[in-house]
């Protein structure tokens, strides 16, 4: 099969490789809504990333976020969000993972309330994943996915999560569809088929076009998907607020504008969700060259820091105040096999996790694996019992200054072993991703690419902070990191299934230019996505 057995849009090309069963999703007409919206919303994505460049060099040389005085009438306001639909009121465990077809399947089985169904960041965003996650959707939407493997069937169940998509961020293009000759958004991309095949499909079984936002920096990104939404609804003959999304709050600039994000969506949200591991990577970019900014190994950078503390109140209580839930987000804990007392470890660090969200005052939280659900789902019916949520649990008296969001602690300890961690998992994690798989389970924790983030940025930190020192007075440099950079890649040749594979070589490559270069990456999926 080639392109030309498909029938494009005027302007629109596909450079990538056409499957049996692609012409099934890139039908003519779902691609005229893609070029259509691509068309409509392509030059205000490009501003807004613009924006982004301008603020950073803003906060590269000093200046400090705080909540907007232009906006205060929003804050001030007595607003709230539209009803949420029933398939979102229960929302306890909430269980993520790429679009691959098992995952998809067991993921629907899990017994968790809801399902993030990711085109994000625990997936490599290669034409394939992205063309046949399309195909997964669309068969789990009518619940015919199924499939065989290692003799095993499997279908769905009769009873399944809810289904929510999270689609790609405003920084990632799709690189194997061009409208008028340029790339396209690969939010926007994920978003319209989606959409074109599904939304009346889900409507018609009780459900509907449910996802999550990642990645968003301000109010403004906010308002621009929910004009995609309200003309996406136009285009398919959709009541308008048919469309409900969850905004990940996984920027520090995202976090002085919450109440501002909910409004935007105000007819469209479901809620925010507290997305820790990119809102650390985002605290570390962002406060990259401040001198007073050095976070401590990445173990210790957890939920009970106190900017970490700041930011999970904060979320609740703006999300309550407006009728919204707020979903806690993932602990990286999974299950580990063949050593039990590993495992209870780890299990016990999921429950105070799910505890402590729960009586905070948290709707639900993430799950990254299907062993924890049940866990999980204790944690959050101790504290709800049979109430499907606890959005009337107002937090009056949560009161989150600026200062406090930009509280960056813990600064020590910053180890030799937390260095040669992060260095270690950066490899292992872009030798995943190159290879076509964006999440992978390193030294016992979930990795994808949020977490990558924070390993690889600390550092490209540390190397430039003077507080970047290890415990043992040692200062950490690029030729340190170079020096650990061959004896680290050597350990995941040997760890990593496949690690033999000439991904990870190159991933070490990239690794070392990432870190040690004057240049910080903005997104190491970037420069990953011009290998692929
Ligand atoms: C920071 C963020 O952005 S969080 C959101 C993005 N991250 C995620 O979504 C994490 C998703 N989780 C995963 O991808 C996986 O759990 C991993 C990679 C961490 C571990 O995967 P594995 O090593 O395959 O786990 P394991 O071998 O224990 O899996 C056992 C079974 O559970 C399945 N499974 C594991 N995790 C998931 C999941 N999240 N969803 C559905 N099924 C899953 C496996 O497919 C396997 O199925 P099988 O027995 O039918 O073959
Ligand atoms: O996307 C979620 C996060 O924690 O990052």
């Amino acid at each position: 099969m080639t392109q030309s057995t498909l029938t494009l849009p005027a302007g629109m090309e596909i450079t990538g490789k056409i499957k049996p069963g692609y012409e099934n999703i890139l039908t003519s007409e779902a691609l005229a809504l893609v070029a259509k919206l691509s068309r409509e919303f392509e030059s205000r994505r490009q501003q807004l990333l613009a924006v982004r460049v301008e603020r950073a060099k803003r906060l590269d040389a000093g200046e400090r976020p705080d909540f907007l005085p232009e906006t205060a009438h929003i804050r001030a306001g007595d607003w709230k969000v539209a009803p949420i639909p029933k398939a979102l009121e229960c929302r306890r465990v909430e269980i993520t993972g790429p679009v691959d077809r098992k995952m998809v399947i067991n993921a629907l089985n899990s017994g968790a309330d809801s399902y993030m169904t990711d085109f994000e960041d625990s997936n490599t965003p290669n034409w394939e994943n992205q063309i046949d996650g399309q195909i997964n959707m669309f068969d789990a939407v009518r619940g015919t996915i199924a499939m065989e493997q290692n003799g095993k069937s499997y279908k769905l169940n009769d009873k399944v999560a809810t289904l929510v998509v999270r689609p790609r961020g405003w920084h990632l293009d799709e690189k194997h569809v061009l409208v008028d000759g340029k790339r396209i958004s690969g939010g926007i991309f994920d978003f319209a088929l989606f959409m074109f095949h599904n939304a009346k499909e889900q409507l018609a079984r009780g459900a509907g076009p449910y996802f999550y936002l990642p990645k968003m920096e301000s109010h403004l990104e906010a308002r621009l998907w929910n004009d995609i939404f309200v003309m996406t609804q136009n285009e398919l003959g959709l009541p308008q607020g048919t469309v409900k999304a969850t905004v990940l709050i996984e920027t520090i600039l995202a976090a002085f504008e919450m109440d501002e994000i909910l409004y935007e969506l105000r007819e469209h949200s479901s809620g925010l969700n507290a997305g820790r591991w990119d809102y650390i990577f985002s605290c570390i970019k962002k406060f990259k060259l401040d001198k007073e900014f050095c976070l401590a190994d990445r173990a210790k950078v957890t939920m009970t820091a106190p900017f970490m503390r700041a930011y999970a109140l904060l979320l609740l209580k703006t999300c309550h105040k407006r009728n919204a839930p707020a979903i806690g987000g993932m602990a990286a804990l999974i299950p580990i096999k063949n050593d039990p007392e590993k495992n209870e470890v780890a299990m016990g660090g999921v429950r105070n996790d799910k505890a402590r969200d729960a009586t905070d005052g948290y709707d639900g939280g993430w799950v990254a694996h299907p062993g924890l659900v049940e866990l999980a789902m204790t944690e959050f019916k101790k504290v709800l019992g049979d109430k499907p949520n606890q959005i009337d649990k107002q937090r009056p008296d949560v009161e989150v200054t600026a200062a406090e969001l930009l509280d960056f602690k813990p600064e020590a300890p910053i180890t030799e072993a937390g260095l040669r961690y992060n260095i270690n998992v950066g490899i292992h994690y872009l030798g995943s991703w190159l290879a076509g798989n964006g999440c992978v389970p390193i030294h016992n924790l979930m990795e994808d690419a949020a977490t990558a983030e924070i390993s690889r940025s600390q550092v490209w930190q540390w190397i430039r902070s003077s507080k970047g020192t290890l415990e043992d007075g040692r200062k950490v440099t690029a030729d340190m990191v170079r020096a650990m950079i061959p004896e680290e890649l050597a350990k995941v040749q040997r760890d990593a299934p496949g690690g033999d594979g000439p991904t990870y070589v190159r991933a070490a490559e990239i690794f070392e230019e990432m870190s040690t270069s004057d240049q910080f990456a903005e997104f190491l999926t970037l420069p990953l996505y011009e290998e692929i």
